[in-house]
């Protein structure tokens, strides 16, 4: 009876997106910015979110975090609306928007457990120390977990930035530019990483980058975003087509 239950559960998980965006426009002063963009997130999926500058990705990264309300559509995050139920919906979801900001003459572990605090569910201080240290050690953090964050490099506090958005455990996990900035080693660490916790700790993960030959090494699905509004969603291979590369198709798309 147990077995039968547990099976329902993982077939139900698996056949609902992680994520829907639905129709979804934002105004700011009569200017569209995201104009009915729908698309999915599914299950354990890494998905690339491209478009050139301006396009409006971290808009619409900024409205599936919660921290802007699209003028209409919906967004549900691991079955709750971002518009209706934002807290209940916002919980599903762990993100890195651009640089994450830490306190520097703090170590790495006291940011984390600082912002621990902030986690309904880690509601003791041995819960918040535990998560702590499990979240330091995915992202290979805990060996200079105990140094200043300003003796870190960009890459150790993009990691860092990491650890800080799967505090929660969310279902989502959101990176915004991760690789900015970052030079060759710690492109490759980061690529290891978001792929590690793809396969080994079945993270969803939707990521932004201008760097396509990243993105076309690690995404199963690429959605492509021009003006505020949706030009493509599909597999990377239906998008690399006939193409060399993710990038020739990109451009190619972009020039049409
Ligand atoms: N609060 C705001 N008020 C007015 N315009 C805004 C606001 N936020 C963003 N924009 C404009 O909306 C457009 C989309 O911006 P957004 O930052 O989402 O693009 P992006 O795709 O993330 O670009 P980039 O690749 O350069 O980071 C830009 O033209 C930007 O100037």
């Amino acid at each position: 009876m147990e077995r039968t239950k547990e099976k329902i559960t993982v077939i139900a998980q698996a056949e609902y997106p992680v994520a829907e965006i639905g129709n979804i426009t934002k105004k700011v002063r009569g200017r569209t910015l995201l104009k009915n963009v729908s698309f999915t997130v599914e299950s354990g999926e890494i998905c690339g979110l491209l478009g050139p500058n301006g396009a409006g990705k971290t808009t619409l990264i900024r409205a599936l975090t919660g921290l802007i309300r699209p003028d209409s559509g919906d967004i549900i995050i691991g079955g709750c609306s971002v518009v209706r139920e934002r807290e209940a919906a916002v919980t599903n979801v762990g993100a890195i928007v651009e640089s994450p900001i830490f306190f520097p003459y703090m170590t790495g572990r006291e940011n984390l457990e600082n912002l621990a605090l902030l986690h309904p569910n880690l509601p003791d201080r041995a819960a918040r120390k535990r998560r702590v240290n499990e979240v330091l050690e995915v992202v290979r953090m805990d060996k200079r977990a105990d140094e200043k964050i300003k003796t870190y490099s960009l890459g150790m506090k993009q990691r860092l930035g990491i650890a800080q958005a799967l505090l929660g455990d969310p279902e989502l996990l959101i990176l915004d530019e991760p690789a900015n900035g970052l030079d060759p080693i710690g492109i490759r660490e980061l690529r290891e990483l978001i792929l590690k916790l793809k396969t080994e700790f079945g993270k969803t993960i939707l990521v932004s980058s201008h760097l396509l030959d990243e993105l076309q090494k690690i995404c199963d699905r690429i959605v492509v975003i021009r003006e505020g509004e949706l030009v493509f969603a599909g597999s990377r291979n239906e998008m690399i087509g006939d193409h060399q590369s993710l990038e020739d198709a990109f451009v190619e798309m972009m020039t049409r």
